[in-house]
């Protein structure tokens, strides 16, 4: 099984992740992990803190002269803004006797539910932790997952479709064209032509001292027919996905192929049909978005994914403060104007976490050698079939 587990405040020393359940013999980069953290600071948007932060992994543990070792591999991200808060977020020493306490709840943020749940007065000790500062650490999970899935032929993109209400409309069906036009966009999004009005409604945004949101969407091919399965609701891939984006600071809906649209058309109009053009099967339409039954059809998986805007304002909203109850307004952080294209980033890897856990799932094996086998095994009863 793999997994792993996160930890660090957004101010705080560092990040950590552990990740188990890697097989041994998988050459792996640091090269490719700090590529996808690089790539998770873009985006037009962001606020001051991605001019300090130049996120890279250092690697400690579970890997030898390049390869997986099938041990724990621990990977840490040094917060360099840490130097900046040492009195702030000291681990040991006293607070400072000028501490300055958050205690304005910001809406839309886990400021006051977490202030309750957890018996906070500073409301620093629940947004250190709720920051999207942790997608650094979504990211370096991911970026290792999708160095196996590259190991199997299985690659991830995505790019922004939708900012503040503004739509991409044309956008590249060809692969390698939509992930270089998308790499190449201040927003990434792979329509030339949206780019600027994208641009546009954020920095209308941030003149308001507002902020805004919009909508993703990750492309996952490659994926062999069988990842996931439909025996139990907890082992459902499409479940699984749509949980994972979930989990994403601030993502409030996902869609998988039609999505939402499919509920409007006639079933003809959304199945896709079965044909066999001698060596394998294949589906001239993609509704299903590459998925049927929580099982991988051999199809893209496609989904679509909604970010809600930023909820820290520069003009801050109504609230309360929460040491004396009277009405204020609510804290004002430094912040992100518009995160979309860097959650996009954050959605490729996340997504890649959870394929590679499904694919461990099917083709269990403690080193790539043995994976390797079950996988050319497989292959060859499916095409059988
Ligand atoms: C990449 C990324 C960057 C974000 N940056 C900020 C930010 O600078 N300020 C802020 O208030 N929220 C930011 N958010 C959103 C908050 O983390 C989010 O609103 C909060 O965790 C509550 O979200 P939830 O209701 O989905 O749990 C960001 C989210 C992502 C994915
Ligand atoms: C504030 C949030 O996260 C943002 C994401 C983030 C990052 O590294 O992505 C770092 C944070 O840095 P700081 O708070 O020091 O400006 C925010 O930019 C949030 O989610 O609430």
């Amino acid at each position: 099984m793999l997994r792993y587990l996160s930890a660090g405040e957004s101010h705080g020393p560092e990040l950590t992740v552990i990740v188990e359940g890697m097989p041994s013999g998988l050459a792996v980069s640091k090269a490719a992990i700090d590529e996808q953290l690089r790539r998770r600071q873009q985006g037009y948007g962001r606020g001051l803190r991605m001019k300090i932060e130049t996120d890279q992994v250092e690697v400690t543990s579970g890997v030898r002269f390049g390869k997986t070792l099938g041990s724990p591999i621990t990977l840490h991200v040094v917060n360099k803004d840490f130097v900046h808060w040492t009195d702030r977020m000291a681990v040991w020493d006293e607070a400072p006797d000028n501490l300055k306490q958050v205690t304005r709840p910001r809406p839309g943020h886990a400021d006051l539910a977490g202030a309750i749940k957890y018996d906070h007065e500073d409301i620093r000790n629940v947004l250190e932790r709720a920051s999207a500062r942790n997608t650094a650490t979504m990211v370096a999970a991911g970026a290792l997952a999708r160095q196996l899935l590259r190991h199997f032929g299985i690659d991830i993109t995505a790019h922004v479709v939708e900012i503040g209400g503004v739509q991409a409309k044309q956008v590249p069906t060809d692969w390698d064209t939509l992930i270089s036009t998308c790499d190449e966009s201040q927003v990434r999004t792979a329509d030339k032509a949206a780019e600027a009005a994208m641009i546009a409604r954020i920095d209308e945004a941030k003149e308001k001292g507002d902020t805004v949101g919009g909508v993703f969407e990750v492309i996952i091919r490659g994926c062999p027919i069988g990842l996931g399965s439909y025996v139990h609701p907890d082992r459902k891939l499409d479940g699984q996905l749509a949980a994972a984006m979930m989990s994403i600071q601030a993502i409030k809906g996902v869609e998988i192929g039609l999505g939402f649209e499919a509920a409007r058309r006639f079933g003809s109009e959304v199945h896709d049909a079965i044909v066999h053009d001698g060596s394998r099967y294949l589906r001239p339409t993609n509704g299903a978005g590459g998925l049927e039954g929580g099982v991988t059809n051999g199809e893209p998986i496609v989904l679509r994914v909604a970010m809600k805007p930023i909820s820290t304002l520069y003009q801050p909203l109504a609230s309360v403060n929460m040491a004396t109850k009277q009405a204020e307004p609510a804290t004002v952080e430094r912040s992100d104007y518009c995160a979309v294209p860097a959650a996009s980033v954050v959605g490729e890897n996340v997504a890649a976490w959870v394929i590679a856990q499904a694919f461990l799932d099917k083709f269990s094996g403690d080193s790539i050698a043995q994976i390797e086998e079950q996988v050319a095994a497989y292959a060859r009863r499916v095409a059988g079939r």
